[in-house]
């Protein structure tokens, strides 16, 4: 099981030095859909040029023009990219035949898909390599939480890895845990807290112990 930091609130001059503070706690830093609309992907050059132990992952939620935006992704320093599982077949297949040309990773978010069992079903279907089931920042004011359709994927899927995203925290993540993802996507648990080193460290503690 592995930990994704996501940074979503900060410029790139503030994610390098929230990321100095907790590298060594962390397998993939996400350069999240607010950074890339503000700064581009310049923030991701930059993230995997300060950091090149670390994977990046570009949150673009590639909704059309699969192959081509992972393209670009990957010619960013991205090594996942993130795809809708709201969009269309061909969409998600130019992204993974692009993604396998270029050596880099398909995560698949599920975020306002209405049929998720029969949805993540098909996109199992078509190579991506992770589908992660995500409850974004608008529905999680509302008081909803991903824990529920992390049991409905860990059910569907047969071939992708899973991934777990939305509003994660210290407290919940044993809960998470013991859906077994195969990673756990936190933003605002790790960059919202005083001490990110301490609280990223007991994560990774429970995460890596399953
Ligand atoms: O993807 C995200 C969100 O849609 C903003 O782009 C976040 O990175 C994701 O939800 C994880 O952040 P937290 O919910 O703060 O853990």
């Amino acid at each position: 099981m592995k930990l994704q930091l996501a940074l979503d609130l900060v410029n790139i001059p503030e994610g390098i030095a929230l990321v100095k503070e907790v590298e060594q706690y962390i397998d993939i830093v996400e350069i999240g859909t607010p950074i890339v609309i503000n700064e581009g992907l310049h923030a991701v050059k930059a993230m995997k040029e300060a950091f090149p132990n670390l994977q990046v992952l570009a949150d673009l939620k590639i909704m059309d023009a699969g192959g081509y935006e992972i393209m670009k992704a990957a010619e960013a320093g991205a090594d996942l990219i993130t795809v809708l599982g709201a969009t269309n077949d061909s969409t998600i297949k130019g992204a993974v035949a692009e993604a396998k040309k270029q050596n880099k990773q398909v995560l698949v978010d599920m975020i306002n898909v209405p049929n998720l069992e029969q949805r993540a079903r098909e996109v199992d279907s078509l190579g991506v390599d992770y589908i992660c089931v995500h409850t974004g920042y608008d529905l999680q004011a509302e008081g909803q939480s991903p824990f529920e359709d992390l049991q409905t994927i860990k059910a569907a899927v047969k071939n992708a890895k899973t991934a777990v995203a939305g509003g994660i925290k210290l407290e919940t993540l044993p809960e998470v845990i013991k859906a077994q993802p195969d990673l756990v996507i936190v933003g605002g648990g790790i960059t919202g807290q005083a001490d990110k080193a301490k609280v990223a460290a007991e994560m990774q503690r429970l995460v890596q112990q399953g």
